[in-house]
């Protein structure tokens, strides 16, 4: 298990995170917050490439800084941006990294093409991959961080770049390694983890907002989210009142979704709570200058 203590992280005068705490035991969890709230900040204290300024992070009771080398071995990390040699196949690349490792070559080869059939990539072992897709690619990367067989699983915005085909096939493969280790992966977009994720974290202010199921992270808007139809010259008035979610144009109409705390109206139908629907709500000052 990794609990992270009262963890704050500076960069010089600025703070990145502040007073964190969480625990992990097996299972996935999934990171959730928009870019630039810290998710990369702590990843990396996770991995031990940087220290918390303040705090300390333990794994089954010792810090993670202290085990050095006996933690490193435990665990596997995808950086968010990861090098490859694009000349190198999957094989001769993850050849090169066990050996870096210290895995013995025979020891390496047997890894190496269970670990190939495991990411879907038997059939371009030998391939250069100059040639691949962004999500061959992170499979290449997700293959490279299960080299050592570890307990730990840490994997920074695996999906970025992915088209809708492979994030599902992402899912599946994250679903399946999370059934006997930790899998802790971030990301800014919902349903990369809604449906296959333990447990929600989410980081607002340099803080942490939830550490939760989705379904406990979605009750915290029960009642508050609804759906209608308004005209399309009520948006504007309609933006002031309510915090809007959705909006979708339909026969010259428009179909809001929004969330309203207090009374409802008749023409308004109550929805249940999504979780795209609490990340929009609560990071909804984060993401005003992206729209
Ligand atoms: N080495 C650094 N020096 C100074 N500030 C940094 C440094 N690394 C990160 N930050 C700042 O800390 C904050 C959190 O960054 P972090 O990369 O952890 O966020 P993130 O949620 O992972 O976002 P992204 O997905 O864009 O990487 C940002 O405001 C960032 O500019």
């Amino acid at each position: 298990m990794i609990v992270v203590k009262d963890v704050s992280k500076q960069y010089g005068d600025f703070t990145a995170l502040q007073n964190v705490d969480l625990e992990f035991g097996n299972g996935l969890y999934g990171l959730l917050a928009p870019n630039g709230a810290g998710k990369t900040t702590l990843i990396k204290m996770l991995a031990t490439l940087i220290s918390p300024t303040k705090g300390e992070i333990f794994y089954n009771g010792k810090n993670i800084n202290d085990m050095d080398d006996q933690y490193r071995e435990r665990l596997g990390y995808l950086p968010q941006q990861f090098g490859y040699y694009k000349n190198y196949s999957p094989k001769q690349y993850l050849l090169y990294l066990a050996a870096l490792k210290g895995i013995g070559k025979k020891e390496a080869l047997n890894k190496i093409d269970e670990l190939l059939e495991k990411v879907a990539l038997s059939d371009v072992v030998n391939k250069k991959m100059k040639k691949f897709s962004g999500g061959m690619i992170q499979r290449v990367g997700i293959a490279q961080a299960l080299l050592n067989d570890p307990e730990i699983l840490i994997l920074d915005e695996p999906t970025a770049g992915l088209d809708p085909k492979e994030r599902a096939r992402f899912r599946h493969l994250l679903t399946d390694l999370a059934r006997d280790r930790l899998v802790i992966i971030s990301t800014h977009i919902v349903s990369d983890i809604e449906s296959i994720a333990n447990e929600i974290i989410m980081i607002r202010n340099k803080q942490l907002l939830y550490k939760d199921s989705v379904a406990d992270i979605c009750a915290t808007l029960n009642g508050c989210v609804f759906e209608t139809t308004i005209d399309y010259g009520q948006l504007e008035d309609f933006r002031k009142n309510n915090i809007l979610l959705s909006e979708k144009q339909e026969y010259g109409q428009m179909t809001v979704r929004f969330i309203h705390k207090g009374n409802s109206e008749d023409e308004w139908t109550s929805v249940p709570p999504q979780l795209e629907d609490v990340f929009l709500y609560e990071y909804r000052d984060e993401l005003e200058g992206e729209n």
